[in-house]
């Protein structure tokens, strides 16, 4: 439970209100003035709850360390990694094949080490709290889907995102609405906006667990009356419920949508996400030994990702000279691999002399292309062709770290 869904269960625990709080489009205080208790939210990762009953207290919650100094003092660079969910086994499974295996003693012990990285600590924790450590500097770095960060880091720039596509928890953050009823017709933002029956009295009525992105989202679309309310999950219920009009959720194969009669709609996808390794900028560049850390993992995902897209494909051409053999081999659109193929004469003694009078081409290919890639090799008489796959493809340098530096100015 988010600290706001907790905060909003403490004010109903003793009111009268609906079982779903729900906030005007700007979240900054529910509606009616009637409420004994009132919520503010603030673009901060605290969160003050105002309880105006007759023993009038502010209660102020901070998520993470309560110390405000910039860089929290430790010898140890901390990573923060999900704890539980989907996430949490993708991301052990990466870091594995990246030769950075998590030492974990038992799954109920929140830390745990990686042995090729000494210096360095890892914390498993809910994907958002990973996002309120790192801005708390409780965490230096953290692995989470791309619509973590920006709910919970609400657009603050000491969030930095190292690698913006680790290719799993792929999803979308989409609004959804019923396909029946007044809906039947509408199939975008424009004509939902559009719409005669959102108006001051009666909102546009919205369940969300994004309540960061999504008011933001419907503002910046020009979308002025609509309310939000909350939930944990099986959000997809709430229109059916009459609880909501639409919802706004993550989205991946779309079945959740499909079974609960619910579409999305042009111009209504918030954010395209996957998981994304993040940095606290103060960490970087404050942090004895965390920029360093971070080159080598990103170094490793880098060359992993770049390399688990591709096999490597060797065989055997008949030719007369290396150059002869590329040249076929260059005919060919799907056999240039990644600089162009290696060729190297293939000795046999015939005799009494070495001879070479077939050659071993080596290339690597991306997986998609593979049949294709057989198939051209066969037609200009490659034999004895081998895949293997492939463990790292480490480029001179790579680019992601070259622009951390600048967006670090170093
Ligand atoms: N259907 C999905 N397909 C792919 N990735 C998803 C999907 N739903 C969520 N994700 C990604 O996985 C992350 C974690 O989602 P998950 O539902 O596993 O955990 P959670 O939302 O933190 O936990 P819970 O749903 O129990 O509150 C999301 O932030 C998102 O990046
Ligand atoms: O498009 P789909 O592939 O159907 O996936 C979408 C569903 O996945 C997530 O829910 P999750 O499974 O995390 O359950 P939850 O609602 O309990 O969080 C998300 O909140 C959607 O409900
Ligand atoms: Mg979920």
């Amino acid at each position: 439970m988010s600290i706001l869904q907790s905060c909003i269960q403490q004010c109903l625990s003793s009111s009268s209100l609906p079982s779903l709080c729900t906030f005007s489009s700007s979240i900054s205080s529910c509606p009616s003035p009637s409420l004994s208790r009132r919520v503010l939210l603030k673009p901060t990762t605290t969160t003050t709850v105002y309880c105006s009953s007759a023993a009038d207290s502010a209660v102020t919650i901070v998520n993470g360390n309560a110390d405000k100094r910039s860089v929290v003092e430790r010898d140890e660079i901390r990573l923060g990694l999900p704890s539980k969910g989907r996430m949490a086994a993708d991301t052990l499974d990466l870091l594995k094949d990246c030769q950075l295996s998590v030492r974990q003693v038992n799954p109920r012990q929140y830390v745990a080490d990686i042995p090729l990285l000494p210096n360095l600590e890892v914390w498993f924790q809910r994907p958002k709290d990973i996002v309120r450590k790192l801005l708390s500097g409780d965490l230096d770095l953290g692995i989470v889907g791309l619509d973590t960060v920006y709910e919970y880091g609400q657009g603050n720039d000491d969030l930095i995102v190292v690698h913006e596509a680790l290719e799993y928890g792929e999803c979308r953050l989409s609004l959804a609405i019923p396909k029946y009823g007044i809906f039947e017709n509408i199939n975008s933002l424009k004509e939902l906006a559009q719409m005669p029956q959102w108006t001051a009295e009666k909102p546009l009525r919205v369940a969300t667990g994004f309540t960061y992105l999504g008011p933001k989202f419907m503002k910046d679309n020009g979308l002025e009356h609509v309310t939000f309310s909350t939930a944990d999950g099986a959000l997809e219920a709430a229109p059916a419920m009459g609880i909501a009009d639409a919802i706004l959720d993550l989205v991946s194969s779309g079945t959740t949508l499909r079974e609960n009669n619910l579409k999305e709609i042009e111009g209504g996808i918030i954010l395209q996400s996957q998981a994304v390794l993040v940095a606290s900028r103060k960490s970087l560049i404050k942090r004895k030994g965390a920029l360093e850390t971070t080159h080598e993992i990103l170094e490793r995902l880098e060359a992993h990702l770049r390399a688990a897209s591709q096999f490597t494909v060797t065989a055997n051409m008949r030719g007369t000279s290396a150059e002869e053999v590329a040249e076929r081999v260059l005919s060919q659109t799907s056999l240039s691999g990644l600089q162009g193929p290696t060729i190297s004469p293939v000795f046999v003694k015939r005799d009494g002399k070495v001879v070479s009078d077939y050659y071993a081409m080596v290339i690597c290919v991306p997986k998609k292309a593979l049949y294709k890639s057989v198939q051209q090799l066969r037609a200009i008489g490659g034999s004895g062709v081998l895949i293997s796959p492939l463990t790292y493809i480490f480029d001179e340098e790579t680019p992601r770290w070259r622009e951390l530096l600048t967006r670090l100015g170093l």
